[in-house]
């Protein structure tokens, strides 16, 4: 039995009072912990409040991204010996905006995964096809190349502690839902790829998300499916209430 996960991914919105009172007003409406882990990354300028402000709750905090480095001359950058030291949990890797805004590649989202695992961060490992990859039938053989690139050089017991999302980029923010049956269908296919590259018991505790317009009205179906262990999810989790409703549809998965 896997642990649903759901994952909000604020992406570059909220002020740092807006994000606190966000934390304060979900804290007391994370549901049981045993059914589910609760997670919002939110924009790295707000971690360590978050971090704090969470912490008599059931909710745990991630990162958008991080370097690939522990340390040394990289502005900007944050790394994954600073997200652990302020108490961070997870960080979402190669997610697509990443891959197309800001150069990431497979080769740098293995290295960047990981780093993660090497500091006890969980990596969410993102994945997913263009609209142009899923119209040429070329959705399975993408997003398990991504696959197998990302997790290269890790552990079975690693590979049981990852969370992969897979995003068709299509669906990210463009109202536009894959069915439950198609993301199923992608899911099944990332769990068998990585049965073929580890054992089988190993590949049945992968988590795996859907990402991609999820919503309340949608999630339930989604969860329902077989291979869809949980949801990243960006525009509903900025607001309190969709963010609940997601979290009771987690638990009740
Ligand atoms: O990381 C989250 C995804 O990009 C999905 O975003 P969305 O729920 O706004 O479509």
């Amino acid at each position: 039995m896997r642990k649903p996960i759901i994952a909000g991914n604020w992406k570059m919105y909220k002020t740092a009072s807006e994000a606190k009172q966000f934390v304060e007003e979900v804290n007391g409406l994370v549901p049981n912990t045993e059914k589910l882990d609760a997670v919002i990354c939110a924009p790295a300028l707000f971690l360590a409040q978050l971090v704090v402000s969470s912490k008599e709750s059931a909710l745990q905090i991630g990162a958008q991204t991080m370097s690939e480095q522990d340390e040394g001359a990289f502005t900007g950058e944050i790394s994954p010996v600073q997200l652990a030291d302020i108490g961070v949990k997870y960080v979402i890797i190669g997610h697509s905006e990443r891959r197309q805004y800001f150069g990431e590649t497979d080769k740098s989202v293995n290295q960047k995964v990981k780093a993660a695992f090497a500091h006890d961060l969980v990596p969410i490992l993102c994945v997913g096809e263009t609209l142009e990859h899923r119209e040429n039938g070329e959705t399975g053989s993408v997003v398990e190349a991504q696959v197998e690139k990302g997790i290269s050089g890790l552990s079975e017991e690693q590979i049981t502690q990852l969370v992969i999302a897979y995003e068709p980029i299509w669906a990210i923010g463009t109202g536009k839902t894959a069915t439950a049956e198609d993301a199923n269908e992608v899911c099944g296919i990332v769990r068998k790829k990585v049965a073929s590259l580890y054992e089988d018991q190993t590949a049945e505790q992968l988590r795996i998300q859907y990402g991609g317009s999820v919503k309340p009205a949608n999630v339930d179906e989604l969860m329902g499916m077989e291979h869809i262990d949980g949801a990243l999810v960006g525009g509903a989790s900025l607001e309190v209430e969709s963010f609940v409703k997601l979290l009771e549809a987690g638990s009740n998965a």
